[in-house]
């Protein structure tokens, strides 16, 4: 079994205070140019679409509607941005890559923001990737890493919808991911599997994402 990220429960509370505020909607951005100066620390969720990030950023904010989401992919088609008073830190939500069924000039338009965005940003601290417990690594992921790789940007892996796989196949699954990762400059080595709908991970999430360097 891989290792799961280890925080002291002082780490543990100062995740959880960090998230126990009144985090809100900042703005919205559909294109390079709209985007905010940069200014403080940002961690962006990306992965493909319908992968759970929109879920995973209300799940750690404890704020069911503040990012939507949908059954059907393609729900998040901008980056959008969220933040709370003393937080320190800013919370992006991107739209999701790998959606064949939207016509093609728009998924052009968000795959070229979400990687514009990832390559350019710099005060982006870390890119949590999530990956679908239930299909693991797939194709566009990898062109994913390979891009923060080359833009020496620092993303760490987070499994979304273990709550969908037997214990057995998640830890079958973290060891083939963690072995992936091992290959990958800029890899976080640590992989953090979550459920939103059940709870699971958030806490060490939220004390990875508070513990940040
Ligand atoms: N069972 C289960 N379902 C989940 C979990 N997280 C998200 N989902 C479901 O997965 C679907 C997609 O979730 P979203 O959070 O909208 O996914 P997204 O990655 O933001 O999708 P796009 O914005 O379209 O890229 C929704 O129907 C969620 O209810 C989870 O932990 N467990
Ligand atoms: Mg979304």
């Amino acid at each position: 079994m891989t290792d799961l990220p280890e925080f002291t429960d002082e780490q543990l509370e100062a995740g959880r205070l960090m998230f126990n505020r009144p985090w809100t909607f900042q703005t919205s951005v559909a294109d390079m140019r709209q985007l905010p100066a940069s200014r403080g620390t940002e961690i962006a969720f990306a992965g493909r679409s319908n992968v759970g990030k929109s879920s995973l950023i209300n799940a750690l904010t404890g704020r069911k509607g503040l990012a939507r989401t949908s059954n059907t992919p393609g729900r998040t088609q901008m980056l959008n941005f969220f933040g709370a008073d003393g937080a320190g830190v800013t919370v992006v939500d991107m739209p999701g890559y790998g959606y064949a069924q939207a016509p093609k000039d728009m998924v052009d338009a968000w795959t070229k923001l979400v990687f514009s965005y990832l390559r350019g940003r710099p005060n982006l601290r870390r890119v949590f990737l999530l990956i679908d417990s239930r299909h693991g690594i797939k194709d566009n992921d990898l062109e994913t890493m390979q891009l923060l790789d080359k833009a020496a940007v620092v993303y760490q892996v987070v499994l979304t919808k273990a709550d969908k796989i037997k214990p057995g196949q998640l830890a079958t699954l973290m060891t083939a991911t963690a072995g992936i990762l091992r290959k990958r400059p800029a890899a976080h080595p640590v992989l953090i599997p979550t459920s939103s709908e059940k709870g699971l991970g958030i806490d060490l999430l939220r004390a990875e994402i508070c513990a940040l360097p």
